[in-house]
């Protein structure tokens, strides 16, 4: 029996903290914004929830501290030194700032960097953030208004990027129009109905299911965007306020991005922290981080419904802390849509649907909040509030970016790591699991494998998506908008139907 939390539990942690090595990274704080009023820019969304941070670490002195500012891709403003910007608003001078391209895992791969990077000594106090302004800047740009924020003349170097973007524009994607997230994740759901063999209603009511318990966390996440639980049945409905977007997804089946909510996290050296009199309960120490990408084409994927580079870098992250699944207390798995959560639960042998541990400790992109590439920055600051009340546990986050495509995964912990934080790239096995041929320009014969179709505004399907499996056993994928190709797809369930690709990317039945 585990003993988290008690007296001599926390008498032997003290104990050990005094022989910990100087260097071992610790996040002291993290702070969230939710900007209602909206309006802000998000250099300044981030210095406000750096100031967070530094209160949730007990420091006012750790900003000024900070010695680098790493700040999460942005697409509601550009900037050409966002973290510079930010550097001035909190009164700290960085010795070095940091961006990254675009992709929802980059939070947690900014952490495992600077692990390293304090670990090393090349930095001591770390800020990483993130922001998003994107109602404000969607209401303007409506009404043709370029808001009146921050613009960095050419003087100002850009920022030196330290997490490439994740390619999400294969040629076999483009021919078939699949060009975002939101038509994309519906083929991942598509193909994981088929392989659980449920008829369309049984998994409906499934991933209605899931979201309304995640609903339910977001109603107790005073940092949710969306803080009301939903039944599974409002979720799955299609109504005026729900409309579809890409059946078999509505619109609470996707991520929002149409939120204001800046995140951003602490870091600092034991030695740091000790001299600052941060006060050792608040003291979250990641324990590991793994890295990894499943192929950058979805049509080379093995399978639509897998993840070798979850299961293989979600494995070892846990490994590298000397764990299994099962010691884990906390997770909080990435969850732009309810396919995404699937893959990645089945991937690390998570059970969806355990009261006790939830998959979601914000309620997840749509409920809490979707600030593009930065809504794990909130997980992470969430997780480490959490663990700080239950001191010992172990918290899993996994950061996703892409359609699926680039993941990251940590592990945290109010004990420091036995052997110090372990980070890995664990690239070298993941491509070593089978993929399937792309067929980015096939015409001829193929099998349908996982489909989608696109609404319009009104309701009217517009566009039907498919992945469709070639007889030499590669994969393409096409699309229609004829009405007998939507009949079909809407009307029965088409998987292993026989269909004729076009050259152009179209499709029909055969
Ligand atoms: C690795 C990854 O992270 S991939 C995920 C990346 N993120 C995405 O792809 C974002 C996907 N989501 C979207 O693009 C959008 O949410 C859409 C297209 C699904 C819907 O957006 P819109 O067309 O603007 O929605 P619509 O016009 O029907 O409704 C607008 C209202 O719904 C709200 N809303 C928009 N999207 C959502 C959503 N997904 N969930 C809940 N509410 C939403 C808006 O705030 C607005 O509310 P208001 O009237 O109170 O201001």
């Amino acid at each position: 029996m585990r003993e988290f939390g008690s007296q001599s539990y926390q008498t032997r942690a003290q104990a050990r903290s005094a022989s910990l090595d100087p260097r071992t990274p610790v996040l002291v704080g993290g702070g969230q914004i939710n900007d209602r009023d909206g309006g802000r820019e998000p250099v300044d969304l981030i210095a406000d929830a750096a100031h967070r941070a530094a209160a949730e670490a007990g420091s006012a002195r750790l900003l000024e501290l900070v010695d680098s500012v790493r700040i999460v891709g942005l697409l509601s403003w550009k900037y050409r030194d966002p973290g510079a910007l930010v550097g001035e608003r909190i009164g700290a001078a960085p010795r070095h700032t940091a961006y990254t391209g675009s992709g929802g895992s980059t939070p947690q791969v900014l952490v495992n960097m600077a692990c390293e990077d304090i670990a090393a000594g090349r930095s001591d106090v770390v800020l990483i953030g993130g922001a998003e302004s994107w109602r404000t800047r969607m209401k303007l740009r409506a009404q043709g208004i370029r808001p009146d924020w921050t613009v960095q003349d050419e003087s100002v170097p850009k920022a030196p990027l330290v997490v490439d973007e994740v390619p999400m524009q294969s040629e076999t994607e483009m021919r078939a129009g699949l060009d975002r997230p939101a038509y994309i994740y519906p083929l991942f759901e598509q193909a994981l109905r088929i392989a659980s063999g449920r008829s369309v209603a049984e998994h409906r009511d499934a991933i209605g299911a899931l979201w309304s318990g995640f609903s339910k966390v977001a109603a107790t996440n005073p940092h949710a965007w969306t803080q009301r639980e939903y039944t599974a049945d409002e979720i799955v409905t299609p109504s005026a306020d729900n409309r579809w977007i890409v059946s078999p997804y509505t619109k609470l089946l996707n991520s929002n991005n149409m939120v204001e909510q800046g995140a951003a996290l602490l870091l600092c050296s034991v030695e740091t922290a000790t001299r600052l009199g941060i006060p050792r309960e608040n003291w979250v120490f990641p324990q590991s981080g793994t890295e990894s990408h499943d192929t950058y084409d979805i049509a080379e994927r093995g399978a639509l419904d897998r993840s070798p580079a979850i299961r293989i870098a979600g494995a070892r992250a846990l490994e590298l802390a000397g764990i299994g699944v099962d010691d884990l207390a906390y997770v909080d798995v990435y969850s732009c849509f309810p396919s995404a959560v699937q893959v990645a639960a089945r991937e690390l042998g998570l059970p969806c649907g355990d009261p006790g541990r939830p998959l979601t400790l914000t309620g997840g992109l749509t409920f809490a909040g979707g600030p593009w590439n930065n809504y794990s920055t909130h997980a992470i600051a969430t997780m480490a509030t959490r663990l700080r009340e239950s001191p010992g546990s172990y918290g899993l986050v996994t950061a996703n970016s892409g359609y699926l495509t680039k993941h990251a995964f940590g592990v945290y912990r109010t004990e420091p790591p036995t052997e110090g934080f372990r980070r890995e790239d664990v690239q070298a096995a993941v491509d070593r699991e089978p993929t399937v041929r792309a067929h980015p320009a096939y015409a001829g014969p193929a099998t349908a494998e996982s489909w989608a179709v696109l609404h319009d505004r009104s309701g009217a399907p517009e566009r039907g998506f498919l992945a469709a499996r070639t007889p030499d056993g590669g994969r393409t994928l096409a699309s229609a908008t004829d009405a007998e190709a939507l009949d079909r797809l809407l009307a029965a369930d088409a998987a292993g139907q026989s269909v004729v690709i076009a050259e152009d990317g179209g499709f029909g039945f055969a």
